[in-house]
């Protein structure tokens, strides 16, 4: 470990995060009732140019209006390219109640991006003397989003989650794709006669997850846009999670169940986690750094590893 010791981020259920479109507010109270960890209400993509400004007065009465529970509430906003995100920033944190928790900021490119955000949005809180300093996530979904990967996830005290976000990310990079998300037709490799079918996604993912890892923010995958193909969802979730990802976007409820399920370390492997801790606390009483668990090295790197399913379990069944 370098003498800088890895940031611990923040410790809250991450596992799926529910998007609706601020425009549609009849799906309000039925993502409030869903199973999500997190509810992104949306103020981008997902609204058309005439409806913004409806949109954004929906998502304030909603604040007030709506009962969350105890999700975490985060709210889209229009990204830095374009005239709405002031206005979102200034009327959310001057009239939304105090139960607005988060600010997501869409299509970040670069440290700078997130400091514009976090001074107006200081300079907000302080005047109003708003109690409760909102926090943010960024989305990675752009080349220069991924070019600066590091420095955004450095950016700022506020940031605590970081998704990637693979529609606008495919479209940056000049992908041949309109998938959003999973498996890609045109990503294989040729063996003889048989095709072997790679991620495409995977090495952005790696970078988001390290730079998060590098500064205590949480790293989530983003959205997969075929609501109808379970199977898909549940592999790329499960890809997510094994790189270390703590949780998936849905854009549909179908996808909520899935994720939960995924980014829920099962039964099984909380059990052999916990028998590793206690083959480790066995060989350390017998002065041992390394010793044998079912047929395989377990040694000092395992109790970290098993620690990982552990913590995470019981924060999820604390929570
Ligand atoms: C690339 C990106 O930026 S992704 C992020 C931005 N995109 C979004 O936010 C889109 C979020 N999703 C949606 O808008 C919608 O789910 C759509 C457009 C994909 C599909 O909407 P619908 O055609 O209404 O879906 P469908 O008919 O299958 O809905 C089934 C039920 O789930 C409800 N529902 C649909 N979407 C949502 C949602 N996001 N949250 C909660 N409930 C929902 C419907 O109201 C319906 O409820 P009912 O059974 O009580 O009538
Ligand atoms: O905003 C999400 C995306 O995939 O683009
Ligand atoms: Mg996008």
């Amino acid at each position: 470990m370098s003498f800088r010791l890895q940031p611990t981020p923040v410790a809250r259920p991450n596992r799926c995060q529910l998007f609706g479109p601020g425009s549609r507010v009849a799906l309000f109270e039925k993502m409030a009732a869903s199973a999500a960890d997190v509810i992104n209400l949306d103020l981008e993509d997902s609204v058309a140019p005439s409806d913004k400004d409806s949109a954004r007065e929906n998502i304030i009465q909603a604040t007030h209006d709506v009962d969350w529970g105890s999700k975490t509430l985060s709210v889209r906003i229009n990204g830095l390219d374009t005239p709405y995100w002031y206005r979102d920033v200034v009327d959310l944190l001057e009239r939304a109640s105090d139960r607005l928790d988060q600010i997501m900021i869409p299509k970040v490119g670069c440290a700078s991006d997130v400091y514009a955000v976090d001074a107006l949005a200081t300079a907000i809180e302080t005047a109003k003397g708003r109690r409760k300093p909102i926090t943010f996530e960024v989305i990675i979904e752009s080349a220069a989003g991924l070019a600066h990967v590091e420095e955004i996830a450095a950016s700022s005290p506020r940031l605590v989650a970081m998704s990637l976000g693979a529609a606008d990310f495919a479209a940056s990079m000049g992908m041949q794709t309109t998938g959003i998300g999973g498996t890609q037709e045109n990503y294989y490799m040729q063996h003889g006669e048989s095709k072997h079918w790679s991620d495409p996604w995977h090495w952005a993912q790696a970078a988001i997850v390290a730079a998060c890892r590098t500064h205590g923010v949480l790293p989530v995958d983003g959205p997969f846009g075929d609501f109808s193909d379970d199977a898909g969802f549940r592999a790329q979730a499960r890809r997510s999670a094994t790189l270390g990802m703590v949780g998936k976007w849905a854009i549909h409820p179908k996808q909520i169940a899935l994720a939960n399920e995924v980014f829920t370390p099962s039964e099984e492997a909380v059990a052999e986690a916990r028998d590793i801790l206690a083959a480790m606390q066995q060989a350390k009483e017998n002065g041992e750094g390394a010793t044998v668990y079912k047929g395989r090295l377990v040694d000092i790197a395992s109790i970290k590893q098993a620690e990982v399913i552990v913590r995470q379990y019981e924060m999820i069944n604390s929570a």
